[in-house]
């Protein structure tokens, strides 16, 4: 965010080495002159004087020089260490291109190398070891800022690909990369965080390279009293800093959210954002096929932080929208189902607690076997099928020509991450669906032919990313002692005002990340 108050280089007393080497102040060639002169800098320098779109235009030849996108990523992340403004200043310009490279989907394959490919680090690396001097630690990486923003990661669970150890602190940098590049957080009051309370992830154990805590992970009251210690510093150096959350395991990500979400501004992005983001893409589905939410019938596959959190937020939604309907009569809408079929009471223990009992169906009508999901659909007909269960293909044939059978346009958003655990390529739903299917995924995918019409349908990229930024800015500018739910919801109806397809049925669930600044920037109308 631009602040008056940010201290320059100047202020700062930096010289020479110490402001090229210093990426919030480094300008490459395009000190200028005078500049040169002050800093000391006019012999380490070329001597030519570039302009801004002169270093972009340099930039951009050297990225498309790289061959493929992880190559791409590491060159960004490279120019991240020497250079914000061209950094940003590149992304922005191409934000469409650049977008899945510094995030989903590439970010994936960057975190899980991320012992090979380490040459710096970023952020800060709160080690389960390190516990007895996390407050010293803590301080020395806040600089005596005033932080807008956290983004903390313990890595059990990053995007669909597990348990990450130290690479998490990969995911805490994309999504504070994020909130900069579209919504103007400013990045050098934003500070990515890992928790690395070890890993059970064997290969990364096994890897003589991992750069991280090579032991099994933390749990029970040794992992809350290192978590509480954390939290407990954010609230005291960085009262006003928004916390977000970002793929923790689903037992953690669930209760430490309860834990905490009334005691400071707090945001998980996997429940709570997820949520957000098909709550809007889902109301411009409906609005397609002239429904209301509370008609909906809803599958969920996957049922994990963003299954639980979808499940909420679009229940919380059906009350909103028929004030007399109770949580239980809402939840009655929703069937779950899981890596042991749909959850029904027979399951017994293998119910994770954190599933409330009200989405649990009743035995009675299923019998006792596991009911897999191409039965579930077989019987609940539904309107509306999500994925988010990291597990690729599970929307077979079968079950989309089912779904398709009984109603006239499914809805169907498969959205795990990263591409290759999308439950189905678009380009198949559409093909099974004879192009009704009303789709929208997690990671990026082309639009598809809708047969027998000249004219594409674009696939919505159903992702947090599209609504955290601007949730978050809002947070940060209204100092916001706590996240609400209402303003989660007010997020996301704005953001499907802003649907192409609430003006014309044929186009895009959500608007594009291409527009993201002033999606992140726009009022209610
Ligand atoms: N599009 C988005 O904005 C978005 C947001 C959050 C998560 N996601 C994606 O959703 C997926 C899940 O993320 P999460 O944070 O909820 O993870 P999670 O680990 O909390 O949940 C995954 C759930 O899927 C279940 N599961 C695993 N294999 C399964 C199978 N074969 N069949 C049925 N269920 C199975 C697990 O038991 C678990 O309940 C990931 O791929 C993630 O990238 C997407
Ligand atoms: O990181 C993303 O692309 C979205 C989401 O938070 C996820 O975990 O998949
Ligand atoms: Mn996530």
């Amino acid at each position: 965010m631009a602040s008056a108050a940010r201290p320059s280089c100047i202020k700062v007393g930096l010289k020479g080495p110490a402001i090229l080497n210093n990426p919030r102040f480094n300008k490459g060639s395009g000190f200028s002159r005078k500049e040169r002169d002050d800093f000391g800098l006019r012999g380490r320098l070329p001597y030519a004087v570039d302009t801004l779109d002169e270093q972009v235009a340099r930039a951009y030849q050297q990225f498309s020089d790289r061959t493929n996108a992880l190559s791409k990523n590491s060159f960004l992340q490279s120019m991240k260490s020497q250079n914000w403004v061209l950094y940003y200043s590149l992304l922005q310009r191409n934000l469409t291109e650049m977008f899945p490279i510094v995030y989903t989907p590439t970010e994936a394959d960057a975190i899980a190398q991320y012992s090979h490919l380490f040459r710096r680090s970023e952020g800060l690396y709160l080690s389960a070891p390190h516990i007895d001097t996390m407050e010293e630690d803590f301080l020395d990486a806040c600089e005596g800022r005033k932080l807008d923003l956290i983004v903390v990661s313990d890595a059990e669970a990053i995007l669909g690909i597990g348990d990450q150890g130290s690479g998490g602190i990969g995911i805490s940098s994309a999504k504070a990369v994020i909130y900069t590049l579209t919504a103007g957080v400013d990045p050098s009051q934003a500070l990515p965080v890992t928790l690395d309370v070890g890993t059970n992830n064997e290969d990364l154990l096994n890897d003589d390279l991992y750069v991280g805590y090579r032991e099994k992970r933390l749990r029970g009251k040794g992992y809350d009293d290192f978590v509480e210690k954390f939290v407990a510093l954010v609230k005291k150096h960085q009262p006003q800093c928004l916390l977000h959350f970002e793929d923790f395991g689903v037992s953690n990500a669930q209760r430490l959210l309860a834990k905490y979400r009334d005691q400071h501004s707090i945001f998980n992005d996997d429940i709570q954002g997820t949520g957000a983001v098909t709550l809007a893409a889902l109301q411009a589905a409906i609005s397609v096929t002239k429904s209301k939410i509370e008609d909906q019938r809803i599958v969920i596959f996957g049922s994990g932080s963003a299954g639980l959190g979808i499940a909420r937020q679009l229940r919380d939604a059906m009350k909103l929208s028929s004030s007399s309907l109770s949580d239980d009569e809402a939840s009655r809408n929703f069937w779950l189902v899981d890596k042991y079929g749909l959850i029904k009471k027979s399951l017994g223990d293998k119910i994770r607690e954190e599933i409330e009992p009200a989405f649990i169906r009743d035995e009675q009508d299923w019998g006792d076997g596991e009911t897999h999901l191409s039965d579930v659909v077989k019987r609940v007909k539904p309107t509306v099928l999500i994925g988010t269960s990291t597990h690729p293909g599970a929307f077979t044939e079968e079950v989309i020509k089912e779904m398709s059978k009984h109603v006239e346009r499914p809805i169907i958003f498969p959205l795990s991450n990263p591409t290759r655990l999308c439950e189905v390529q678009p380009k198949d739903a559409n093909e099974w669906s004879n192009g009704k299917a009303l789709m929208a995924t997690g990671s990026p995918f082309d639009p598809v032919e809708i047969p027998g019409s000249k004219k594409k349908y674009i696939i919505a990229e159903c992702n947090n990313a599209l609504i955290y930024p601007g949730l978050g800015l809002g947070t940060i500018l209204s100092r916001a002692k706590v996240m609400t739910d209402k303003m989660i919801v007010a997020g996301a109806k704005r953001l499907s005002e802003l649907a192409p397809a609430m003006k014309d049925p044929a186009e895009a669930l959500l608007p594009e990340f291409g527009g993201m600044y002033s999606i992140s920037f726009s009022n209610p109308s």
